[in-house]
């Protein structure tokens, strides 16, 4: 089968290979498992129902990134009832593919009223063989008055993680990054792989293709692919925001870490009939340790 629909809590969920539930409100993936039936994306135990957004998993943040624009924080794509689309324009055939699904949103009357601009926005979930887990957002100008519009985009995936403090983050050293805690001023990042040791809420910017988050001791390495998407955020909220969090557990930011492949710097803007495409890719591989040694090169480039 390619995914089962079921209704869970009065709103609807879609199950594609019994790995992948997603949630249609927010058009939400709300968990991803490994062959151990082991849990790769965070989820709080305090995530509240709609219409709230979902804290975990991976929202959709459009069409605002953050607080970059006038509407609500991160759009309001992840608060939108999404439809499934029964017969989405053909993508190109991937054979890794092994079960997907279709979602599509369009935005309501009350959406046109605060973000006047006509658009589809198609989502592809997919699960490939070896349960690596790919997203490609399609988003369309459907307007009819001739007018262009833009927009910033994040997938904001939540990982699972052991523990922050010995989680490593490789990819984005020496990257330049705006520090949303700093007024969004600009940094170039120094020397070695990311560690966490309090609060982080950075735009990498220009970002490469793949990055990896190492997890010492689930020996695990998350291998997070983008394409289309140029930025990468990287937030954890450490224990004061996460206090003040309604949703969020206090302790919760041990086991958590968001790599959002992203649109934030330069915002995309597509003429009316233009189509943008944007992916992600998620892989867990087992990782392991040579002399207590991680080879990012490895890591990165297979
Ligand atoms: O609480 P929200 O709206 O889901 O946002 C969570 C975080 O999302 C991150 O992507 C932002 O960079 C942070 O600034 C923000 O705090």
């Amino acid at each position: 089968f390619l995914f089962l629909k079921s209704k869970i809590r009065g709103y609807c969920w879609i199950h594609i290979s019994r790995r992948a539930p997603i949630r249609l409100f927010g058009g939400q993936v709300t968990s991803w498992k490994n062959d151990h039936g082991e849990e790769l994306l965070f989820v709080s135990s305090k995530a509240i129902k709609p219409p709230k957004p979902f804290r975990g998993g991976i929202p959709i943040c459009f069409p605002q990134f953050g607080t970059q624009g006038n509407l609500e924080q991160h759009g309001f794509a992840r608060n939108r009832l999404w439809a499934i689309d029964d017969n989405p324009p053909p993508l190109p055939v991937n054979p890794a593919i092994k079960a997907f699904v279709d979602l599509i949103l369009k935005p309501s009357e009350d959406d046109l009223k605060m973000w006047p601009h006509s658009f589809e926005f198609r989502l592809r979930i997919a699960l490939g063989a070896g349960g690596d887990l790919s997203l490609t957002s399609r988003i369309r100008n459907t307007n009819t008055d001739g007018r262009p519009f833009s927009y910033t985009f994040a997938f904001h995936t939540y990982f699972s993680v052991s523990d922050i403090s010995e989680v490593r983050v490789e990819g984005l050293e020496t990257m330049d990054y705006l520090d949303n805690m700093k007024g969004k001023e600009r940094f170039t990042e120094q020397g070695d792989a990311i560690v966490f040791e309090s609060e982080v809420d950075k735009v990498y910017l220009a970002a490469p293709s793949k990055v990896a988050i190492i997890d010492h001791d689930m020996r695990r390495t998350f291998v997070v692919t983008k394409e289309g998407l140029p930025d990468a955020v990287v937030w954890n909220p450490w224990d004061k925001k996460a206090k003040a969090m309604q949703d969020f557990g206090d302790s919760e930011y041990k086991h958590m870490l968001c790599v959002e492949p992203a649109a934030v710097e330069k915002p995309i803007t597509l003429k009316p009939g233009e189509e943008w495409k944007g992916r992600l890719g998620l892989s867990a591989v087992p990782s392991s340790y040579c002399s207590g040694q991680l080879d990012p090169l490895k890591v990165l480039h297979g």
